[in-house]
């Protein structure tokens, strides 16, 4: 029986399991794993197990309303897809893949600056879908100007600009397999067919493939980014502009200062400072700050449709799914993404009623209390 044909796991342990089978050690480890101990990735779990929803009832629930819109953009079911780069290791149709199965759905696919695939061609798969387009800032300004310019003509409808990377993550498993996927041309799509960066190299990649990767890796970390240089990015888009990143409710504030159009309160997922605040316990202080201002969205520890509740009821205007959807890539390509979203939607939907919700809209802080 071929992957796609096989009955594909529901539950998300299940779901690693079977990507872990599916692939070889070294990607397979690149998902899975986090920085250092690894504490912060298994706390982003944790954190949700202490809040519990506290669930209404007799509330006729017979129709609920899933869908959230966030700067324009309709989420059916409060989940976007999170950028997720070098998707090519996973599976050979990689963004593209995922870019499709999203659009199936509705549900908007956020497109790295890592991908294995151009901006242009996931636009294409994703076709009338929604996306938007995920920035690495790079040290050469000319480059990041080409990469915004580019999105925007290719149907992007925001940007959002990941700011947790002045310096990679000490990731202490990829460092065992010494596997690093930008170095290995994975996630260069982006650059190869960016008209600056090409104009930099003194050869074509075509002639010197090594020379272009280096390239890349030169100016791929910006850890002297402030502030005030990231607003440039306002005199070159008019498209709204999200910061991803941001776990403390006074980064918070100068984001909104700053005049950008939203945030995601993430720690991407474990793999840049272990040790750090779970997104959800730095949650609620940032909704505090930001005080509806501008959309404040969460991502790090999704895991299912009652994760969803509690980060909604505890502020979040919506959430960003992250490692689920790539297993799902790994084990059944663009099935496999569509089958993840469709038990994402269902999964939401089942915990919206069991909540005693009929919109998700209704989550507040009385939904939920905290346990432990
Ligand atoms: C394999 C992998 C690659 C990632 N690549 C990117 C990326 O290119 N850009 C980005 O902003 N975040 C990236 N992230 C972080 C995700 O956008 C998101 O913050 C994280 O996956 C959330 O954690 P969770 O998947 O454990 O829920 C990546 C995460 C993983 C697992
Ligand atoms: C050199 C590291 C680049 C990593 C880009 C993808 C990413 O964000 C990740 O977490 O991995």
């Amino acid at each position: 029986m071929a992957v796609s044909e096989k009955m594909l796991p529901f539950s998300y342990s299940n779901l690693e399991k079977e990507a872990e089978l599916a692939l070889s050690k070294e990607p397979f480890t690149y998902v899975q794993s986090g920085a250092g101990a690894e504490i912060t990735l298994c706390e982003n779990e944790t954190a949700f197990n202490r809040w519990a929803i506290v669930p209404r009832v007799l509330k006729d629930v017979s129709s609920r309303v899933l869908s959230t819109d966030i700067l324009g953009t309709h989420l059916p079911a409060s989940f976007i897809l999170a950028p997720i780069g070098n998707q090519g290791i996973l599976h050979p149709e990689g963004e593209l893949a995922s870019a499709r199965a999203a659009a199936a759905f509705g549900v908007p696919f956020i497109a790295s600056t890592v991908s294995t695939f151009s901006l242009e061609e996931i636009a294409a798969a994703n076709g009338t879908g929604s996306r938007w387009f995920q920035l690495y800032w790079s040290s050469d300004f000319e480059v990041t100007a080409s990469l915004v310019h580019r999105a925007e003509k290719a149907g992007y409808t925001a940007i959002t600009v990941t700011v947790d990377m002045p310096v990679v993550g000490y990731r202490e498993r990829d460092l065992d397999h010494q596997y690093f996927p930008l170095a290995l041309g994975k996630g260069a799509a982006n650059f190869l067919q960016d008209p600056i960066f090409l104009s930099r190299l003194s050869k074509p990649p075509a002639e010197d493939m090594t020379g272009a990767l280096a390239h890349l890796q030169s100016l791929f970390f910006t850890p002297s980014l402030t502030w005030e240089k990231v607003k440039k990015l306002r005199e070159i888009t008019s498209l709204p502009i999200i910061i991803k990143g941001v776990l403390h409710e006074e980064d918070a504030r100068k984001a909104v200062d700053a005049g950008f159009d939203g945030i995601v309160v993430s720690n991407h997922g474990g793999r840049q400072l272990d040790g750090c605040i779970s997104s959800l316990d730095a949650l609620s202080p940032i909704v505090t700050a930001v005080a509806g201002k501008i959309p404040v969205m969460l991502d790090s520890g999704i895991r299912r449709g009652a994760d969803v509740v509690k980060a909604l009821a505890l502020g979040a205007d919506a959430v960003l799914l992250g490692r689920p959807y790539v297993y799902g890539l790994a084990v059944g390509g663009e099935n496999g993404v569509k089958h993840v979203i469709e038990q994402y939607i269902k999964d939401v939907d089942t915990a919206v009623a069991l909540t005693g919700l009929t919109a998700v809209s209704e989550a507040n802080r009385g939904t939920v209390r905290k346990v432990n």
